[in-house]
């Protein structure tokens, strides 16, 4: 199968946001893959002060283009992630559609990017936000996917559960910085691919420095060996990656670490 990874530049108008994801979304149909996945917070800039005033309830205008995005180019659509309100809270969410434009899985971050790095990035997603109640999977024509947010990435139980569940790809959507993304990014998918023996997929926003936040991007896809297969650099970039499946039953016939052991 073929995994598109949309490395978008999000900016602070809302609706070119929506615009671009849509004209992404074309192209990776037009260049043959089967899914495209969006980065986090793909309809707001990454910043608390944009969080309450970018929320949408589930059901709003950029869910309802998200499942039309799917639906007209007849492909599956991770929707990144957006700002959503539900019952005065703000939460983290990502929205996967299929091909038909109907809702696949539904998803809040659980573990919300709280840090201060000593001379360094410090961030703190609960000063707007809410955590969600955990990480699940989702089915598709070519088998269960996985999917967490960002910060998720560095829970390596929660990708375990998600392997356990029968994850083949996982999917995240995610934005790290100029602090962690030089020195963890790449290591972090590596490693949860290598110890769950499963692709990873990993979809960062375009660096904008004229934000507060800077996006590391280095959207890439991590094989269930832990090799690269693909990444980008930090601009506007798409790449359309061939996933085979196969190999994630062939490195855990080669190398039995799981438990119980699991051939697909
Ligand atoms: N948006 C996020 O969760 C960022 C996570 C991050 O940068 C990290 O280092 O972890």
């Amino acid at each position: 199968m073929k995994i598109a990874l949309l490395q978008m530049m999000v900016t602070a108008d809302k609706e070119k946001n929506l615009k671009r994801a849509e004209e992404l979304v074309n192209k990776a149909a037009q260049g043959g893959a089967d899914m495209a996945v969006l980065p986090e917070m793909f309809n707001c800039p990454y910043d608390n002060a944009y969080f309450p005033e970018y929320a949408e309830p589930k059901g709003g205008e950029t869910y309802r283009r998200l499942s039309e995005m799917a639906k007209e180019n007849a492909i599956y659509v991770v929707g990144g992630s957006i700002p959503q309100i539900k019952e005065n809270k703000i939460y983290n969410t990502s929205y996967t559609f299929d091909r038909q434009g109907n809702e696949l899985h539904d998803y809040s971050k659980t573990h919300l990017f709280d840090i201060q790095v000593d001379g360094g990035q410090a961030f703190k997603e609960s000063d707007t936000l809410t955590p969600g109640n955990g990480m699940g999977v989702f089915q598709t024509e070519f088998g269960l996917f996985g999917l967490g947010i960002c910060f998720d990435v560095r829970f390596q139980s929660d990708w375990e559960m998600l392997q356990k569940q029968g994850a083949l790809v996982c999917i995240v959507p995610g934005a790290f910085n100029m602090t962690t993304g030089p020195a963890h990014w790449e290591l972090l998918f590596r490693a949860r691919a290598v110890d769950n023996q499963l692709f990873m997929v990993g979809v960062s926003p375009a660096r904008d420095l004229d934000f507060s936040y800077h996006a590391y991007g280095h959207s890439l896809v991590a094989d269930p060996w832990g090799s690269v297969l693909t990444q980008l650099g930090f601009e506007e970039d798409i790449a359309i990656v061939s996933v085979d499946l196969e190999r994630v039953a062939s490195v855990r016939r080669q190398i039995p670490i799981l438990s119980p052991p699991v051939m697909e």
